[in-house]
Formats: structure tokens, C-alpha cells, sequence
């Protein structure tokens, strides 16, 4: 295999790109991101990669989630807070269900490329480049917004700066409290209409942190209730974005992309002899492929060969994005040839590409039964292959939206329209967060049966 450098992604044929018309201005902009700190640190990096080592080991989960794609102009601290604390309020159900420590990874602090099924978009007879995502274009349909600016990388990092700026004083500052998180569940319940299914779940973790209470551990004096690490994680599908905040770390010498902790490849772009993978080759933080239907055994393989030629534990968390209806069909067999071949992966499911539709209105949408069905095979296929289900990936909001069908308030397509706010794809809404988490609680508690 030819020597790897940050750059050498260049020499290969490349998908889901903008079309840069002023290369001059990408170079100054490109150069300009290099001068810039990292907007994480690489010590970071590590410390997920070894807390996923543990997930891949059966000592742990993995919980990742976020908007589809974030946006320069839906940029606020309330936005930030509630899907921060619905990420928090479903690890607390999951580590409590598990038994077991839950990896926070958000979709968030730079969370801005999209790859898209289409070049084009067409409106009534008049057809634009698609939007590919705050850091290349911009969302209204016209010809203006529709253009790729380079410029549009600079406020991506400054977005990811401030994002990631408030996420650490939340994780640290006392909003990430474990009383005051419950407490919020114990709210979401009073309120939701199938409270009685939960019940008993919240139950048995209001007692536990009782039992603590009695015991002298608190917030006060212990730092594991007070506060929390959240990881941050994106699509690489940016290169040159990504390429400009890669550094190498002095104390290992080696190469991280600093533009966040976790960082992954999408499902449209994880052809073995393009440019993606040869860039996520190199560099050391820990990166997640998703893993669609039509993945076949030997590819799967031949893709770890590349990423993983050592076969490091935690270094490689497996997406599988099937649809409900693909998935008893096409997981086994993956899972089975990765067990077989001795392979270290973290398998995780994001039960949302796979099952999005399009509603009468025209809207993408997902249906919330769809999206638990996914899971409970999910986890059923691991179990039946006697592999560790280790974590989870959704789109999800702590916004009240609707963008995705069903759940306990029975969202219709008719009420999608009302608060339809996505960039991109349908996303969870905090309720709906909510319910799937106390759902996901039992067939966790029996995959880890036998773990940990
Ligand atoms: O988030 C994932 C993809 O970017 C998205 O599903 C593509 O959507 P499209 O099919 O509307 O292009
Ligand atoms: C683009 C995405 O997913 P996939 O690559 O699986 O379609 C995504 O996670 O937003
Ligand atoms: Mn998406």
C-alpha cells in the first residue's frame, strides 16, 4: 500500500464533493484552518478510543446521537442544552438497563457535511445543486445560496468552537448532575401517556441513587454524579476541512483529525480505492463506517484490512443502517464473517437511514415503530450470533419537532408540517428520545447478560 499523508487522499477518485469554482480562495482558506488550534485535543481522542476498546470487550455502550446536520442559523444555547440533556436523560435509562458504563458521543459541534442521494434539486421546473450542508452551501433554494463558498469552512470551525465550548461547561458545570438528569425522566414520564410501561425502570433508578444518597455518595463529593464527558463526532466527508485540522500529536507523534473526537464514513462514500477511506487510513481517532444492505461479507472485510491492519480494539465501530425489513437478512451474515475472521469491531445501530419515507406531503419522514423494530433486531441478530450489540446511533433533537411518525403522541403525517425543522433528515424528538430509550432498556438488559 502507498505511504500515507494527510494529502495523499488526493491522489484518489472522490465522491460527494463540491465543485469549488475559485481554487485560489480554497487554498487561503484551507491554509487558514491549518493555522487554527485543534478543536479537540488528541489526549481526548485516546481517551474515547480506550473507552471504546472497553464497549468493544463487552465492558460498555456506546450512545451516539444528534441532528442530521447542523445549521449556522438554528444556532443557539437552548438548541445546544435540550438535545444536550436528551442525550444525558437516554444514558442514564441505558446505563442503568445495561449495567454497564454508556459512551456519550453527540452528532454536534460539527456536524455539517451532508452527502446526498442527488446533484440536483428540482422545484417546479427549476433545478439547483443540492444543499450539501451548512459548511458548503446554503439551504434556500436559489441559485446565490446553492453556490459551494469555501468561506463557509471558517464558520463551520468557529460554529464547532462555540458549540463544543458550551457542551464542555454543560458536561462540567453542573448541568450534567445525575439527580437533576433523573429528575428531568421522572418529568418526561409524568406527562407521557404510556408513563405506566416505564414506571417500574424509573423506579429501580430512583432507588439506586437513594441507596447512594444514604450512603454519603453525592453530587457534592463525588464527581462521577456531578458531571460527565461527552465526545463530539461528524461525517468526514469534507476533506479539505478535514485534511487542514488534522495534526500531528507531540507527544505520540502520530496523526488525529482535531476536528472531533469521533469522526465517520457514510454509507455513499466507503469504496475501498477512493479518497475517504484512504484518509481515514491514517489518521488515529477512532472512526465509525456505516454499514448498509448492500454491503457484501468480503468488503466488509477488505475495508477492516485497510482501516484496521492491526485489528486494535475500539479503533473501528461498525454503523449498520439495514431497514427494519432488511436487517434479520442482511446483519447475520456480516456479523457471523467479522466473529469468524476475528475481527475487533464496536457493532452499533442506527436504526434512521435505513428506514426513512416519504410522507403524501412530500416530507422525509421515519416511523418510530420502524425505528424500534430495527433495534430489537438488532440486537436479537447479535445475540443469536453470540455478538456484543454495542451501541446505538440516532438522529434526535431535545426539540420538540415533528419530523418522525408515531410514538406515544402518535405524530401523523398530517401533523408533520407543524414543526418540521430538519436540515436534512427527520429527527427524534426528545419524547420520542425518551420512549425509545425505556423500550431499547430490556433488549439491552438481556444482551448483556452474561457481560460485564
Ligand atoms: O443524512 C444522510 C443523507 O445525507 C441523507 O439521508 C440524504 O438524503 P437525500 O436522499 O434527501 O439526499
Ligand atoms: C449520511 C448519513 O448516513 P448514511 O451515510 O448512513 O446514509 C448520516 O448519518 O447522516
Ligand atoms: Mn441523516
Amino acid at each position: 500500500m502507498s505511504q500515507w499523508h494527510a494529502r495523499s487522499w488526493r491522489d484518489k477518485p472522490i465522491q460527494q464533493q463540491p465543485n469549488y469554482t475559485d481554487p485560489e480562495q480554497l487554498k487561503l482558506v484551507e491554509q487558514e484552518l491549518g493555522q487554527y488550534p485543534p478543536l479537540v485535543f488528541a489526549e481526548e481522542i485516546r481517551a474515547l478510543r480506550s473507552q471504546l476498546t472497553d464497549v468493544c470487550h463487552g465492558n460498555g455502550f456506546l450512545l451516539q446521537g444528534g441532528d442530521c446536520a447542523e445549521s449556522f442559523s438554528d444556532f443557539n444555547a437552548p438548541k445546544i442544552r435540550d438535545t444536550f440533556k436528551v442525550i444525558l436523560q437516554m444514558a442514564i435509562v441505558m446505563t442503568f438497563a445495561g449495567n454497564c458504563p454508556v459512551t456519550k458521543v453527540a452528532r454536534m459541534a460539527g456536524q455539517y457535511a451532508k452527502p446526498r442521494s442527488s446533484d440536483i434539486e428540482t422545484i417546479n421546473d427549476v433545478s439547483l445543486p443540492s444543499y450539501r450542508g451548512d459548511i458548503i452551501n446554503g439551504i434556500d433554494f436559489t441559485d446565490a445560496a446553492r453556490q459551494p463558498d469555501p468561506q463557509r469552512m471558517l464558520k463551520a470551525y468557529h460554529h464547532s468552537a462555540a458549540t463544543l465550548n458550551l457542551l464542555r461547561a454543560f458536561a462540567q458545570g453542573g448541568l450534567a448532575n445525575l439527580h437533576k438528569v433523573h429528575k428531568w425522566n421522572l418529568g418526561f414520564l409524568a406527562a407521557n401517556p404510556l408513563k405506566d410501561r416505564y414506571q417500574q425502570i424509573a423506579e429501580q433508578i430512583q432507588s439506586a441513587l437513594q441507596f447512594m444518597e444514604v450512603l454519603g455518595i453525592n453530587a457534592d463529593n463525588n464527581a462521577t454524579l456531578h458531571e460527565t464527558q461527552l465526545f463530539t463526532s461528524h461525517e468526514a466527508l469534507l476533506l479539505p476541512y478535514e485534511q487542514a485540522l488534522t495534526r500531528t500529536d507531540t507527544l505520540t507523534g502520530l496523526p488525529y483529525d482535531c476536528s472531533a473526537h469521533m469522526i465517520w464514513i457514510g454509507e455513499r462514500t466507503r469504496q475501498l480505492d477512493h479518497a475517504h477511506v484512504e484518509f481515514m487510513r491514517g489518521i488515529h481517532n477512532p472512526i465509525g463506517v456505516k454499514v448498509g444492505p448492500t454491503m457484501p461479507e468480503d468488503e466488509l472485510i477488505q475495508l477492516l484490512d485497510v482501516l484496521n491492519p492491526d485489528n486494535e480494539a475500539g479503533r473501528i465501530t461498525l454503523i449498520s443502517r439495514m431497514g427494519a425489513d432488511n436487517l434479520a437478512k442482511n446483519l447475520p451474515k456480516l456479523a457471523r464473517r467479522v466473529k469468524a475472521e476475528g475481527r475487533h469491531v464496536v457493532w452499533s445501530s442506527d436504526p434512521m437511514h435505513g428506514n426513512t419515507t416519504k410522507a403524501d406531503n412530500g416530507l422525509k419522514t421515519r416511523n418510530f415503530d420502524a425505528i424500534h423494530k430495527e433495534l430489537r433486531q438488532f440486537f436479537a441478530v447479535h445475540q443469536a450470533e453470540g455478538t456484543y450489540a454495542g451501541g446505538i446511533h440516532l438522529e434526535m433533537t431535545g426539540e420538540d419537532v415533528t419530523e418522525c411518525t408515531g410514538g406515544a403522541y402518535q405524530i401523523s403525517e398530517a401533523d408533520l408540517s407543524s414543526r418540521y425543522r430538519t436540515q436534512c433528515d427527520p429527527r427524534l424528538n426528545a419524547d420520542q428520545v425518551l420512549e425509545l430509550a425505556f423500550l431499547v432498556a430490556e433488549s439491552l438488559r438481556s444482551a448483556r447478560n452474561g457481560h460485564g
